[in-house]
């Protein structure tokens, strides 16, 4: 799947003039409100029209300014679940997915209307009328309405906002089958950054109608300023570790993730062989350029940094030590270090700053966690619903 867009557009005082492109994997269209998300997927689904550019999926025209060519929405190989997409219908869920699975050629479907209505949870509902139903079943509905046209590209409008908690548990796994599986990309559009790394941690970062960054959230936060902008307050490590052996004379538990091994905590309830998470502060990591004899700390990992990052008032550094480990120091500390990209760094990391997860309070912060082997995700920690990598 490719995605092109090159438009421009004014709407009262609105201007947007977005070019972006998207292959393959799903995509976070991040923004605050009035960005012009919405208007960028309504753009892709037909929903609205540019005053100029063109828009091509899969080397199919779905807008052209300067050919004069405009494809209507029913006929774009684009399934979107859209904020304004609730239509009220007095029709019945099965009437409104039975016809929209019989305009679908034959030859393109890729779902039957059956696997959508379990995979969705729809049978309690098929007889129920549209536009009694609630907002979280009208969106499963829309879902599976959208999915039936046999789509290139799936369109999502904070869905997981409108859908609810308990449903969207649920549905995360759905959309990661669709996009693993069936190779079905999504555009998930979203305020919430911590809804977009459920699915993808590939993010665009729309502002005022315009692109201003497009890359992996690792990429995207290496920009100056952006890890305030896309509201990240703390990082955290989280590493599944194995445990490996109980020391009760030192008073610590011996483990290792990813080849690494760890001192942690003693937790003698824990079977050795059995696996934990364990999460560690980006603030709680020292650096340095050499092994240390003769100090306290007992975790020295040695890695190589692969990036430095600058963020404010803090320098997050990110050290390649078989996992990923994430580092949060003062700029001061770096420039008297004069650290670079490539070079060979010690992480330190007392024993006591290793909290196992499943004993960790709620925080009333949004975290980001490093999940060791490269992957970001946002948890909105003090929340039950707050994801956890498995
Ligand atoms: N029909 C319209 N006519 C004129 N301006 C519009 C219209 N619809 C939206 N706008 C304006 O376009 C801008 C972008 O709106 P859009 O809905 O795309 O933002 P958004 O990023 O999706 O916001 P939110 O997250 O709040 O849904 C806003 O300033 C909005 O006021």
């Amino acid at each position: 799947m490719l995605l092109e867009m090159n438009v421009k557009l004014r709407r009262g005082h609105f201007d947007l003039t977005t070019r972006l492109s998207i292959s393959d994997s799903s995509v976070g269209l991040f923004g605050k409100s009035g960005a012009g998300k919405s208007t960028v997927l309504g753009l892709i689904a037909g929903t609205i029209q540019p005053q100029n550019g063109h828009i091509v999926l899969d080397g199919k025209i779905l807008f052209d300014s300067r050919k004069g060519i405009m494809m209507p929405r029913e006929q774009r190989p684009v399934g979107a679940v859209l904020q304004i997409d609730c239509a009220d219908s007095t029709e019945t869920v099965r009437d409104n997915l039975t016809s929209a699975y019989n305009r679908t050629l034959k030859h393109r479907r890729i779902f039957k209307l059956d696997f959508l209505i379990e995979l969705l949870e729809l049978g309690p509902i098929l007889n129920h009328v549209i536009e009694l139903l609630s907002a979280g079943e009208r969106q499963r509905v829309a879902l599976a309405r959208s999915l039936l046209k046999s789509p290139r590209l799936l369109l999502l409008d904070e869905t997981f906002a409108a859908i609810g908690n308990g449903y969207r548990i649920q549905l995360l796994p759905i959309l990661k089958r669709l996009q693993d599986e069936l190779s079905l990309p999504v555009l998930y559009a979203s305020q919430s950054l911590g809804e977009i790394l459920e699915l993808t941690d590939r993010l665009i970062v729309l502002e005022q109608g315009k692109v201003l960054h497009n890359g992996s959230l690792l990429d995207v936060a290496k920009q100056q300023g952006m890890l305030r902008y896309l509201g990240i307050r703390q990082i955290d490590n989280i590493l599944p570790v194995t445990v490996s052996r109980h020391d009760y004379v030192s008073g610590c538990s011996l483990a290792h993730s990813f080849g690494l091994p760890l001192t942690l905590p003693l937790r003698p309830h824990l079977a050795v062989g059995s696996e934990a998470q364990v999460s560690i502060r980006a603030k709680d990591i020292a650096l340095s350029r050499s092994y240390i004899d003769g100090i306290s700390i007992q975790n020295q990992i040695k890695g190589r940094i692969c990036a430095l990052i600058p963020s404010g008032e803090s320098l997050i550094v990110q050290v390649d030590c078989g996992s990923t480990l994430l580092a949060e120091i003062t700029p001061g500390a770096g420039r008297n270090m004069a650290l670079q990209e490539g070079e060979v760094i010690y992480c330190l990391i007392k024993t006591h700053s290793i909290a196992y997860l499943t004993e960790l309070d709620a925080l009333p912060y949004q975290r980001v966690i490093s999940h060791g082997d490269g992957q970001y995700y946002l948890d909105t920690a003090g929340s039950n619903d707050g994801f956890l990598p498995e």
